[in-house]
């Protein structure tokens, strides 16, 4: 409109008038709403991009890695794609990913933020920051899980526990089927509630159930297709209709919810003997109260409880397809090594090859976060002959590698031989990134591991699945919506042994 009376002003009217606003529109779509020139820095080659959308349609939205992938194929292991109107730099397979992520490890350990990242956490916690905060509360975060392990009770114990409320929550359902995501999702969210807050949550207890809904749908949000146009549009959060809304609001309810259990951890502080995490995180903040630039403030530990909630809907979709595949070897292995007599232990993972084997292909095959979380370079940076410049989206395809042709015998296929050598041992692969590489690895790994294997083999030891459904119908591979992978939900009889 604004174009047609410019023209209209500069004295041409009707099909001239038409014309020139044509041209003028051209001219301001070319200028204006092209993609962001990136002022210094050589970015690598990739697919060209509309103004505004970018390349969106060159990515299919349900496969993203897959479309990724195959870009790689046509422009390299290096190249550029445009998220709306900014930038981002994948690196596709394992020798860019690796030599990023681990090699110049420093240089691309920043984590990209999108502003509705800054609408759910301000940056706070450890996911979504970067700098002094980062690595303050990483370390710290590390050292204190790594302290709970060696503590009175242990990691190891606080599963062993779960695991067997959840055998008695199966047991309580009798014969009826039953699709176990929720109680999974319950028992290792639970494991992290005993190490955050000092205590389980019985699975009715409402409270419990809210921070599981609110969690579940914080990822959703994150998840969510129309998150790549937040970089265009930040405020289109404002404009969202209700629901969307409403799941911005329930992050302000789950925050109210930790203030008022940090609240009652301050009142019985015991200094000399800390029970769990939030008790340490107090402690640190007394001990650097005076000093200006501290990260050990209430807005990092709100968030630090929410980061690590984060993790239990990855350990729940991980178990999920571990069900429905055969298990006829595993139990054989079990029987062996554990008996029905007693309970598991992580020791025994060294003497059950066979089920190392199967729960590392699993988190291969489902491959969780096919495209990690959004990285960053840390300055400007010059990479495979291109320079990349500070602040700039890098996409580390983690599918690349984990499902890497010449890494894996059948990478597209469920194999568990891709971790057993030819005398049947565990057999370790530097392919195997699904919890990322680098600085920015999973802080969560051991503490997945540990549940995976304790989980899985507890449930085994005490029932035979039978998938409501006939076998040959079950497809394990896992559907990706933004971020993350999520599984198939089946439903089994879960029959005592
Ligand atoms: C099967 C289970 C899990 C998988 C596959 C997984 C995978 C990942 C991946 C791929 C990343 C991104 C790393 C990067 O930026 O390059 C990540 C980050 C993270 N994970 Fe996990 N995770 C799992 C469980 C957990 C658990 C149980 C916790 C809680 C203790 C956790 C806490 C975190 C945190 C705090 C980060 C951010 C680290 C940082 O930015 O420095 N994860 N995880």
């Amino acid at each position: 409109m604004f174009l047609y009376s410019l023209a209209a002003a500069m004295g041409l009217n009707g099909p001239g008038t038409t014309l020139l606003s044509l041209l003028l529109s051209a001219l301001f779509i070319k200028w204006f709403l092209k993609p962001k020139q990136v002022q210094k820095g050589r970015l690598p080659p990739g697919p060209s991009a509309l103004p505004i959308l970018g390349n969106l349609f060159q990515v299919n939205r349900r496969a993203p890695n897959k479309s990724l992938i195959k870009l790689g194929e046509q422009y390299g292991p290096v190249f550029t794609i445009w998220f709306g109107s900014s930038p981002a730099v994948v690196l596709c397979g394992q020798e860019a990913v690796t030599e990023a992520l681990i090699e110049r490890g420093h240089d691309f350990s920043g984590r990209y933020l999108l502003p509705v990242f800054r609408k759910l956490t301000n940056y706070y916690g450890i996911v979504f920051s970067n700098g002094e905060r980062w690595k303050q509360l990483r370390k710290f975060t590390l050292s204190t899980f790594r302290n709970f392990g060696m503590g009175k009770k242990s990691i190891e114990e606080r599963i062993l526990e779960e695991a067997q409320f959840l055998v008695t929550a199966i047991q309580n359902k009798k014969d009826t089927p039953l699709s176990p995501n929720f109680l999974l999702r319950c028992a290792s969210s639970n494991i992290i509630c005993s190490i955050v807050f000092g205590d389980r949550f019985d699975h009715e207890d409402k409270r419990f159930l809210t921070l599981i809904e609110l969690f579940a749908e914080n990822l959703q949000i994150l998840s969510g297709p129309w998150i790549q146009l937040y970089n265009n549009f930040p405020t289109i959060v404002d404009f969202l209709p209700g629901p969307h809304k409403k799941l911005f609001q329930n992050a302000k309810d789950l925050m109210n919810f930790i203030k008022q259990v940090i609240q009652s951890h301050k009142e019985s502080l015991q200094k000399d003997f800390p029970r769990d995490f939030i008790d340490c995180f107090l402690i640190k903040m007394e001990e650097e109260e005076h000093e200006h630039d501290s990260e050990f403030i209430l807005m990092n530990l709100f968030q630090e409880k929410a980061d690590h909630l984060a993790g239990h809907s990855s350990v729940a979709c991980s178990i999920q397809p571990l069900l429905t595949i055969t298990i006829k070897k595993i139990h054989r292995e079990i029987d062996e090594v554990v008996g029905s007599c007693r309970r598991p232990t992580v020791e025994d993972r060294a003497n059950m090859p066979y089920t190392d084997a199967v729960i590392h292909e699993v988190q291969r095959y489902i491959d969780l976060a096919p495209m990690s979380l959004p990285h960053t370079v840390t300055r400007d940076v010059e990479f495979s002959g291109y320079l990349i410049p500070k602040g700039t989206y890098v996409v580390p395809l983690l599918s690349s590698v984990l499902k890497g042709t010449s890494q894996w015998e059948t990478p597209e296929e469920f194999n568990p031989n891709h971790f057993l050598d030819e005398n049947g041992h565990f057999k370790k692969s530097e392919s195997f990134v699904a919890f990322s590489a680098g600085k920015r690895i999973c802080p969560g790994e051991s503490l997945a591991r540990m549940e995976l294997f304790l989980f899985l083999t507890t449930l085994l030891q005490s029932f035979v699945f039978k998938p409501v459904i006939d076998h040959k119908e079950i497809d394990i591979s896992a559907v990706i919506s933004g971020f993350t992978a999520v599984p198939n939900d089946y439903e089994f009889y879960f029959i005592s042994r």
